[in-house]
């Protein structure tokens, strides 16, 4: 599970988080949305203690991001959007090299499921340079899963994929939420459509929704999640400070 609570983030003068709240169950996929700049990244990262907040607190599976960072490691699993990968590296290897990160007991067995998770296979005995972007995604995925964490950040986990990859990353998604709790960033509706139980939608640092994803709909008479989206995010025209 995890908690948030008025969490703030200011780069310099810039607010891009403005005290936002919000908790995720496990058992669901969060769908986190957002026009760009909206403070999406910045929330993930503050949840996987990339970076302090400026104020506020988060807790992730009960440990707090300030204070207990690598318990809150420990129990997390975070693809982040540029999906960082050693390019140099055999698929295996940096699964292996994420293993003992995590100091895993089990490492071959647990690098064959992911690989097998994943969809991998095929592609396992090259180097990460040479895979095409889906296939780097479904490495980040995979090292994001090694350790089984209770909690997953996926930031934009399908962007640049094509439609038969998108299917199958959405599956494993889905599958993976059904026990875990699951935020994932997305710009796709139809993904959100597709794979998320709960849905918050962020806008110049604000949640101007937290909702099912039945009651977001329910509540603007079914319109399309995107005429929602436009209609919400267009609705705060004050700049910010
Ligand atoms: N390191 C930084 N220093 C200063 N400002 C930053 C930094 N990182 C992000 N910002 C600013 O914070 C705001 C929120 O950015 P963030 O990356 O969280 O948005 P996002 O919702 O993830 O956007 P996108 O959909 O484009 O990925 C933006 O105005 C951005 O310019």
């Amino acid at each position: 599970m995890i908690v948030v609570k008025n969490l703030n983030k200011i780069y310099d003068k810039q607010k891009a988080v403005n005290s936002i709240s919000f908790t995720a169950q496990p058992g669901k996929v969060l769908g986190f949305l957002g026009p760009n700049g909206a403070g999406k990244s910045t929330t993930m990262k503050m949840l996987t203690c990339f970076i302090p907040p400026t104020s506020g607190s988060a807790s992730v599976y009960g440990f707090d991001v300030a204070t207990q960072p690598l318990q809150v490691r420990q129990h997390i699993g975070y693809l982040p959007e540029t999906n960082p990968q050693y390019l140099d590296m055999y698929v295996k290897e940096s699964l292996g090299f994420i293993a003992d990160i995590h100091q895993l007991h089990n490492k071959a067995k647990r690098i064959a499921e992911v690989i097998e998770l994943t969809g991998l296979g095929p592609e396992q005995h090259k180097k990460i340079g040479q895979l095409s972007k889906g296939y780097r995604q479904r490495v980040g995925l995979a090292q994001a899963v090694i350790h089984d964490p209770e909690v997953l950040i996926l930031d934009e986990p399908t962007s640049g994929l094509d439609p038969n990859q998108l299917v199958g990353i959405r599956q494993l998604i889905r599958e993976l939420g059904k026990n875990k709790t699951v935020i994932l960033s997305t710009h796709i509706m139809q993904e959100v459509e597709a794979v998320c139980d709960q849905v918050i939608i962020i806008n110049k640092g604000e949640i101007v929704a937290d909702d099912s994803l039945t009651g977001l709909l329910e509540k603007h008479q079914y319109k399309t999640l995107e005429s929602i989206f436009i209609e919400l995010t267009n609705l705060i025209t004050t700049p910010q400070e």
